[in-house]
């Protein structure tokens, strides 16, 4: 029997998978029935390989629970869009290699009259890169920001609180590390001037209007070479410990009490404090940008991570390529701005289609209060760049009035890369698990890509 045969719907937006032999719960997979079965040549349905993907998820010793958001494809291990609670492991491979990777939301002070000047848009481009790094290999110009190493290890130690900010800007200033005087691999330690450099890929920084005419800039970038090289390490190291060969990333897990779990635990929990302090090091760059060319200034709306494994009412959660999603009145955010309403949800969509802002329902507490990270991937990088046209992608762009760093626009980071934002978003809402609040257009995009 096929896996789809064997899904089981349950509501509107939400199917089960159940459990097999080797699984240890049933997973729950949130996905319309359109996104489920695919509709036309635009919209091919699942691919094949996430299920046997979210059996591996499943399988793993501790697991308690499984969810899968409407973004979900084929990863390594386990697929993008998955939620793994467990107890007492840690599973490295839900947390994937860019530990950390994540969303800053800025809210300017800016309309949308106020940056119509296409040429001082590209300026704010130019001021950007200027002060932080673009690209895969890249490591931090000294320019916005010079970190020592004392500093370096203290906002890998202690948080992105170390930068010498006064009051708390985001909920993460500080991700515990319960051990500080764990030693950092060499290869990760090696990579330390790349905070403050976007990377390359799909990470970016994005000039965006909402319906009201308002300027955002939302950032997306992770813990660079340093989480990578983290990851790396314990993907080899635990495979050793269990007896494991090549490709072996795909089965890894530690128990979190084991010298292993707590050095991951506490190196992993580094990676992540990298992570928030290369969003806000970027964060600056970015504003004083905006002074420079537009006068104008922005603040921190909302900062959050999607490939994380954090601590919640006693469990492991493992999101990989998934984003936590609080409804209001969620214990976690008692005292905090967001009580009542849950906190905000960054969804970037594309560089061409624009992305959304969502609060949590309590529906959430199905998918293990999560939801999707994006719109998900629709064609590979290698297939976008033989099917896709040059000319007309960049007829598309200049019309829609989105400016770009790159002379050309990256073939494999286009709209039509990504599955329809509207898709997944009518996935969410469907299945109780959040409601859109704001819709963002692009009109200005710094891309890593190379
Ligand atoms: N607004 C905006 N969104 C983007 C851009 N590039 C990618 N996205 C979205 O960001 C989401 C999350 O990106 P990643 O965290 O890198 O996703 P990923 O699934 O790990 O990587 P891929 O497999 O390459 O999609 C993607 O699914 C896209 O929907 C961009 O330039 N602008
Ligand atoms: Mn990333
Ligand atoms: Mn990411």
């Amino acid at each position: 029997m096929s896996w789809t045969q064997r899904l089981e719907k349950v509501a509107e937006g939400h199917y089960v998978l159940p459990k097999t032999k080797t699984m240890k719960v049933d997973a729950h997979l949130f996905l319309s029935d359109k996104l489920l079965w695919g509709e036309g040549p635009e919209l091919p349905g699942l691919e094949e390989g996430v299920f046997d993907q979210v059996v591996n998820a499943a399988s793993f010793p501790g697991v308690t629970r499984v969810a899968v958001t409407p973004d979900c494809h084929v990863g390594y291990g386990v697929p993008i869009g998955t939620v793994v609670e467990t107890e007492g492991i840690l599973l490295p491979t839900a947390a994937g290699y860019d530990i950390g990777c994540g969303m800053v939301q800025l809210k300017t002070t800016l309309t949308v009259e106020d940056v119509a000047d296409k040429a001082k848009r590209r300026q704010w481009i130019d001021e950007v890169t200027k002060r932080i790094a673009v690209g895969v290999g890249a490591s931090r110009v000294q320019k916005q920001r010079r970190i020592d190493t004392r500093t370096f290890a203290e906002v890998v130690r202690h948080g992105a609180k170390a930068l010498g900010r006064g009051a708390s800007t985001t909920e993460r200033d500080f991700i515990p590390v319960e051990d500080d005087r764990v030693d950092i691999p060499e290869r990760a330690y090696e990579k330390r001037d790349q905070l403050g450099s976007l990377g390359g890929g799909n990470h970016f920084t994005e000039m965006q209007v909402d319906e009201d005419g308002r300027v955002w800039v939302m950032l997306h970038t992770g813990s660079r070479g340093f989480g990578w090289n983290i990851a790396k390490h314990y993907f080899v190291e635990g495979a050793a410990e269990l007896g494991l060969g090549k490709r072996s990333e795909d089965f890894i897990w530690l128990d979190a009490s084991s010298r292993l779990g707590r050095e991951y635990w506490n190196l992993h929990n580094m990676a992540a404090n990298f992570a928030v302090a290369n969003r806000l090091i970027i964060g600056e760059a970015v504003c004083a940008a905006l002074e420079e060319v537009f006068g104008g200034t922005a603040d921190i709306y909302y900062e959050i991570s999607h490939n994380l494994i954090q601590k919640e009412a006693g469990k492991f959660v493992a999101r990989k390529g998934a984003t936590r999603a609080f409804p209001g009145g969620h214990p976690a955010l008692r005292k905090t701005q967001w009580e009542k309403t849950g906190h905000p949800i960054l969804i970037p969509g594309s560089m061409e289609t624009g992305s959304a802002i969502l609060f949590a329902e309590h529906g959430a507490e199905q998918s293990i209060y999560s939801v999707n990270h994006g719109a998900g991937r629709r064609l590979s990088r290698g297939e976008a760049r033989r099917v896709l046209n040059q000319s007309e992608t960049d007829r598309r762009m200049t019309e829609a009035g989105i400016l770009l760093n790159t002379r050309t626009t990256p073939l494999d980071e286009s709209g039509p890369c990504y599955k329809n934002l509207d898709d997944v978003l009518e996935t969410v809402e469907m299945a109780g698990l959040a409601k859109v609040a704001k819709r963002l257009k692009p009109i200005a995009c710094i891309k890593g890509a190379d």
